[in-house]
């Protein structure tokens, strides 16, 4: 595999498509592929049919991770296998870090149980930018946009980002953390920075 791949990870809110955005505009980047999870497709938007719902929270951990497959088979692999970079907003960290809290009462140690079921056949990105902030800015900042999702409360981003924190602690040579509760254009240059240092 040629291409590198860097995620963007953190709670709803953080920042992540704000920036995902800037990079997506800036020349420097203008070869990359940019992708995000959920994805575009069908398997996507029956993601998006379970999260703005009571599904099932076993059930939509699932549906995540079959977009998941479809993502890495259809847009992941075959971009890095040509020498591409990728750049994805969002990918499996989202399901370590959200489905350990909806799923912890269902199984004694979740995170590593949803960790056990993407091996063998997911791609472990090469960088992971963890966008930090504390959930109640998060939270503030999403009040100003529409298509809120269930995710979206105090309580459960606070685990949300411990659990973010924990996989950053547990992998510090794949994880850069930033804290974003800062001027977008100083995030920015930092995560410019981070990309351009990881590639270099
Ligand atoms: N650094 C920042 N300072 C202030 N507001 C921000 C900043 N970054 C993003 N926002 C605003 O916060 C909201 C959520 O940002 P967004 O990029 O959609 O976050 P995410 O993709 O992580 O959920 C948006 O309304 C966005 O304009
Ligand atoms: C990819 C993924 C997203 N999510 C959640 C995070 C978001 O609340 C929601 C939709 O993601 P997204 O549309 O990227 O939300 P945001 O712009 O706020 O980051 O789904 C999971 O719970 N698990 C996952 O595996």
């Amino acid at each position: 595999m040629k291409g590198k791949l860097i995620t963007l990870e953190g709670i709803d809110g953080s920042g992540k498509s704000t920036i995902t955005a800037r990079l997506n505009s800036n020349p420097e980047f203008s070869d990359f592929v940019f992708t995000r999870e959920p994805t575009t497709g069908w398997i996507g938007e029956a993601v998006n049919r379970a999260i703005h719902s009571d599904t099932d929270e076993l059930a939509e951990l699932l549906l995540f991770t079959a977009d998941h497959a479809e993502h890495i088979s259809k847009l992941i692999l075959p971009a890095l296998e040509s020498g591409k970079n990728v750049i994805s907003d969002r990918y499996s960290g989202s399901r370590f870090a959200y489905q350990a809290v909806t799923l912890k009462d269902r199984f004694p140690d979740p995170m590593q149980w949803i960790q056990d079921i993407h091996k063998g056949w997911t791609v472990v990105p090469d960088l992971t930018i963890l966008f930090d902030i504390d959930p109640k800015i998060a939270v503030e900042r999403c009040g100003n946009r529409g298509d809120k999702t269930k995710f979206e409360k105090i309580g459960f981003l606070e685990e949300v980002r411990e659990n973010y924190l924990r996989l950053a602690r547990q992998d510090p040579e794949r994880f850069a953390v930033i804290y974003t509760d800062k001027n977008i254009d100083d995030i920015e240059a930092d995560v410019l920075d981070m990309i351009t240092s990881f590639l270099r």
